[in-house]
């Protein structure tokens, strides 16, 4: 089995103080510590097998246990009943070869490895001989005062790198690290004088057990039946997992023939097998917490209790299914009993208003009725019980969690969504439950969270049109509303895809007789001209746009690069009257006062529009193919693409044609692009269209900017 290190508390009988260590130990425990090293340089073999002893009874299998340094006293304590899971050596402690003989291929070893010298001494060992590395001090601490060096967050990341053995940090670890030492690689956080000196260990572990989980993502794994049609089991347990950002895990316990109608048929494998599973997850993977499902037989339920008390999995939330929506039974009448056994062990419960009577073991009547009833249940288990409202009579479908022994009492009301789409909510909401767990909420937290986004799945199922019966409901309405499935794209790809959509604009705007006639020298002045004013028109209001895209812009480098472009826009509108548009070049004054053109007026509207849109991805896009393909055709033109005007003295136009190759353009250009594609990239789906229809459209329109010095109305 693989041990989960999460939080790991490392004893110190002078920081415990009064308290004493092994009531600090049972504090802390209760408050979700995993992992507890007894650690007493001072005390005797003797004492320390006798602690042990005791520490493995407030323990009671909640966490692991071992020993630091006293391979003996272990093995003493273990000779004399005590539950000691392993050892933890330092570098200058018994050798880790004999610990693992005298303890055995099940025991938990761990070594302290401070430096790079120590885990290179690891990598010798033979596989199998260490578990896990404690490695530190992180912070400087008084707890050790021969401690070596302090590593820091960093000098961490850098040590464990180089290891596939889960590394606990240790040595001054505050909770304010577990963010960063979680990022860094840590399967776990050591703590030794938070917790043994802490006012309250249970408090302060629950503190510290939140954090963790919020830091990371939780493994989930579901125990339940399969539903081929995909609305309960563990179909929807994975889908509900995924949805509250958890990864799913699944292991069989029964194959049903399902539909939205009904059941209509039932493989049980052998219970057997299913061990074989849930032992293939936990040998491997720490399970942050487990819902448990359909569980069809006795046998089923006698094999998940025994590997429960084994993993003693953090947070175990049982749907105690006895009957599908349907009306067909899921769990043999004589089961009814061992799943009794079977709620002891999980943390919360959550029966529907039959399943409640069922284990309660007597009748409701009334809403009001079936609060006594959950307390009573709640008190009988000492369990959380989430009592689900849905088969009430009548508008309201309320909920609620009530655990006795913790002083939880707290209602969720609600009204009845119209929707035959009920198949599997029960599934849905106990696994969306045991992923808010352990993602660090509050149960309350947890549930309220759980059940606005169970209504939301509810209120949007009737879309996904799947079966004639009682249809699932839509795990991911909520997700698919706010923007899509969010997948990333690599830039590179968008660049060439984007560029690629482009093709036949560019081809187009390569056969315009304006550009032909530009690129050879042959085109009229009149023409030229009219090119020119409307060039002038539109870039200064291009500025305008380029600087609320600087306006928008999320980073200073962002917006500085668009009002940059701004300044670049209405410098090139100025110098196209200083050199072009001035009487002196022979142009008469009604050009120099030119109106906007229909085609500059319709690139102009779009740019406006999406600028005055306010949504800063969106705007970049319409910006960008002014800057990309103006770049692309001057450096065609420039390459004599088009012909070589570059050579030919006698070229009117060939001033005019030089301003198209300006470097400082093409690197501006190549920084517009790249701030774009990083932006689709990044966006979610439905935000990536909007911007590559924007992209399009502003392209559409510079191919019809081209054709307007010949189109058929202006050239009259
Ligand atoms: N029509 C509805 N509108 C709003 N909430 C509902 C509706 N039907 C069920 N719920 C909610 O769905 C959850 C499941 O409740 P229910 O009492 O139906 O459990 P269940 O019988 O175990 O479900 P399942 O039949 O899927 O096993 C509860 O939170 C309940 O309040
Ligand atoms: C496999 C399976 N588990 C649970 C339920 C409860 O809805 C169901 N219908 N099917
Ligand atoms: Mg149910």
């Amino acid at each position: 089995m693989i041990a989960d290190l999460s939080l790991y508390l490392v004893t110190d009988p002078d920081l415990c103080g009064e308290r004493g260590v092994v009531e600090t130990v049972r504090q802390a425990v209760d408050g979700g510590v995993r992992i507890v090293q007894l650690r007493d340089k001072t005390a005797t073999d003797a004492e320390t097998t006798a602690q042990l002893l005791e520490l493995s009874r407030v323990i009671d299998g909640r966490a692991l246990l071992v020993v630091n340094d006293r391979l003996d006293a272990a093995l003493a304590a273990r000779k004399q009943g005590a539950r000691v899971d392993g050892v933890h050596l330092g570098q200058g402690d018994a050798s880790v070869l004999r610990a693992r003989e005298a303890l055995g291929p099940e025991a938990l070893i761990g070594l302290t490895a401070n430096n790079a010298d120590h885990f290179e001494a690891v990598r010798a060992l033979p596989p199998g001989t260490v578990d896990y590395l404690g490695v530190g001090v992180i912070r400087p601490t008084t707890t050790k005062p021969d401690h070596p060096p302090a590593l820091g967050v960093e000098g961490f990341r850098a040590l464990v790198e180089a290891t596939a053995l889960p590394c606990v940090a240790i040595g001054g670890v505050a909770i304010d690290d577990t963010e960063r030492l979680r990022d860094a690689g840590a399967a776990g956080l050591a703590v030794v004088s938070a917790l043994c000196a802490a006012a309250d260990p249970t408090a302060t572990a629950e503190a510290f057990v939140r954090r963790w989980r919020a830091a990371g993502t939780p493994r989930v794994l579901s125990i339940a039946g399969s539903d081929p049609s995909g609305g309960a089991g563990i179909q929807a347990d994975l889908k509900s997992i995924a949805a509250h950002g958890g990864y799913g895990m699944a292991a069989l316990t029964a194959l049903t023939a399902q539909n939205t109608t009904g059941v209509s048929g039932l493989h049980v494998p052998l219970a057997a097998f299913l061990r074989q599973q849930l032992d293939a997850i936990s040998d491997d993977i720490v399970v942050d917490a487990v819902k448990i499902g359909m569980l069809a037989n006795a046998d089923v339920i006698r094999t998940v209790a025994e590997w429960l008390d084994v993993v003693r999995p953090p947070i175990v939330v049982l749907d105690p299914v006895m009957v599908a929506t349907s009306g067909d039974r899921l769990l043999d009448q004589d089961a009814e009993a061992a799943l009794r056994e079977l709620l002891r062990r999980a943390h919360v419960v959550t029966p529907n208003l039959e399943e409640l009577a069922v284990l309660a073991g007597r009748s409701i009547s009334g809403w009001a009725d079936a609060l006594a009833a959950a307390e009573e249940l709640s008190a009988m288990i000492g369990a959380a019980v989430l009592v689900k409202g849905g088969h009430l009579d009548g508008d309201d479908v309320p909920d609620a969690l009530v655990d006795v022994a913790r002083g939880v009492r707290r209602e969720f009301p609600g009204t009845r969504i119209r929707t035959a789409n009920t198949h599997g909510t029960g599934c849905s909401l106990s696994s969306a439950l045991a992923t808010r767990l352990a993602r660090g909420e509050t149960p309350v937290d947890a549930v309220a969270s759980t059940r606005s986004w169970l209504r939301e799945s509810l209120r949007e199922s009737e879309g996904l049109q799947v079966g004639r019966g009682h249809g699932p409901i839509n795990h991911f309405a909520g997700l698919w509303a706010r923007g899509g499935v969010e997948t990333n794209r690599a830039p590179e790809e968008i660049r060439a895809e984007w560029w690629q959509r482009t093709a036949a604009v560019r081809a187009s705007i390569d056969e315009l007789p304006f550009i032909r006639g530009l690129a050879d020298g042959t085109l009229a002045r009149d023409p030229f001209l009219f090119y020119l004013a409307q060039d002038a028109l539109y870039l200064r209001e291009y500025a305008r746009v380029l600087a609320e895209a600087s306006r928008l812009a999320p980073t200073p480098r962002e917006q500085a690069f668009w009002a940059h472009s701004a300044e670049g826009a209405i410098i090139g509108e100025l110098e196209l009257h200083a050199s072009w548009l001035t009487p002196d070049e022979g142009v008469d004054a009604s050009t120099f006062a030119a109106s906007p053109a229909p085609a500059t007026v319709a690139y102009l509207d779009h740019l406006r529009s999406v600028a005055f849109g306010g949504d800063y991805a969106e705007l970049i896009a319409a910006v960008l193919p002014c800057f990309w393909l103006y770049t692309d055709l001057g450096r065609r033109l420039h390459a004599g693409e088009f012909g070589d005007y570059a050579r030919d003295p006698r070229h009117p136009y060939a001033t005019w044609l030089a301003t198209y190759a300006d470097p400082a353009f093409e690197d501006a250009t190549d920084q517009a692009i790249t701030l774009v594609a990083d932006a689709a990239a990044i966006a979610a789906p439905t935000a990536r269209d909007r911007m590559l229809r924007a992209f399009e459209v502003s392209s559409a329109h510079e191919l019809a900017f081209f054709a307007a010095p010949f189109a058929s109305a202006v050239s009259a």
